[in-house]
């Protein structure tokens, strides 16, 4: 997350942090989110490479034990079956971790509400991305936890000339002004104020190759409320 602010400890408790051994250390790779105490969902393009995950929930800092976290190693992923990582502009950048043990729900660890089948949010929802992404493009990570202001860009602006055109499809939603977000921050959850509430509107699934802070190319997100059925439909038959 480039701009933006540290959050407040533990303020996005559905905020996992996905990471990937690589001889004895993990690192981070990826945000995802909690959506029940076995379930977590993250971006495709995240898990589309034969590593083996864990994820770690009730982080804060990366670096700094806070007696919060909770370490769950994934047993099984589900990638949606039309994901095609040659061709991310398709959509279906969206994937179900199952977790090896249930998570302990806590003040620390919450589950993300998720909003309802097909609701489309309108043109400058108040939203925050929250990551432990790049601070800087070709930066490094963040160690604590950032979130950044991140307004609902509507689909007809989206996806119109100058901007992201027929790239950007109904099954994603674009937000963005100029604080933007880099790799470390995908798969992470866009979240997004409804009538006071929040819930995990978008999963982050591209920026410009020219810098999340290009002029019209907002950063898009798999759109959550296009996807609440098959989601249903993996937790329920496994
Ligand atoms: C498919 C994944 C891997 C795309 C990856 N996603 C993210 O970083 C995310 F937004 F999810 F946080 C990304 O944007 N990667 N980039 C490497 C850019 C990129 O690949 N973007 C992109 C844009 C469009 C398309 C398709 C839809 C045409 C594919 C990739 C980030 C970047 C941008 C500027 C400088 C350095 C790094």
């Amino acid at each position: 997350v480039i701009g933006g602010s540290v959050a407040k400890p533990n303020s996005w408790p559905w905020q996992i942090s996905l990471q990937y051994q690589s001889g004895s250390s993990w690192y981070h790779t990826c945000g995802g989110s909690l959506v029940r105490t076995g379930w977590v969902m993250t971006a495709a393009h995240c898990v589309d490479s034969a590593r083996n995950f864990r994820v770690v929930l009730g982080e804060h800092d990366l670096y700094v034990n806070g007696g919060t976290e909770q370490v769950i190693s994934v047993n099984q992923i589900y990638i949606h079956p039309n994901w095609n990582s040659n061709n991310v502009a398709n959509g279906y950048d969206i994937a179900l971790l199952r977790l090896s043990s249930s998570a302990s729900l806590n003040s620390y660890v919450q589950l993300a509400s998720l909003p309802p089948a097909d609701q489309i949010l309108p043109h400058n929802n108040l939203c925050y991305i929250t990551g432990w992404g790049r601070t800087s493009t070709g930066g490094s990570l963040s160690d604590q936890l950032k979130e950044a202001y991140l307004p609902v860009v509507d689909h007809n602006t989206c996806s119109s000339g100058g901007w992201w055109g027929s790239t950007v499809k109904t099954t994603m939603v674009c937000a963005g002004g100029y604080t933007c977000h880099l790799s470390g921050d995908s798969g992470g959850p866009l979240n997004c104020q409804v009538n006071g509430n929040y819930y995990v509107h978008g999963i982050a699934s591209f920026v410009s190759g020219l810098g999340c802070d290009t002029y019209q190319k907002p950063t898009v997100f798999t759109r959550v409320s296009a996807y609440i059925s098959w989601m249903d439909s993996v937790s329920v038959n496994h």
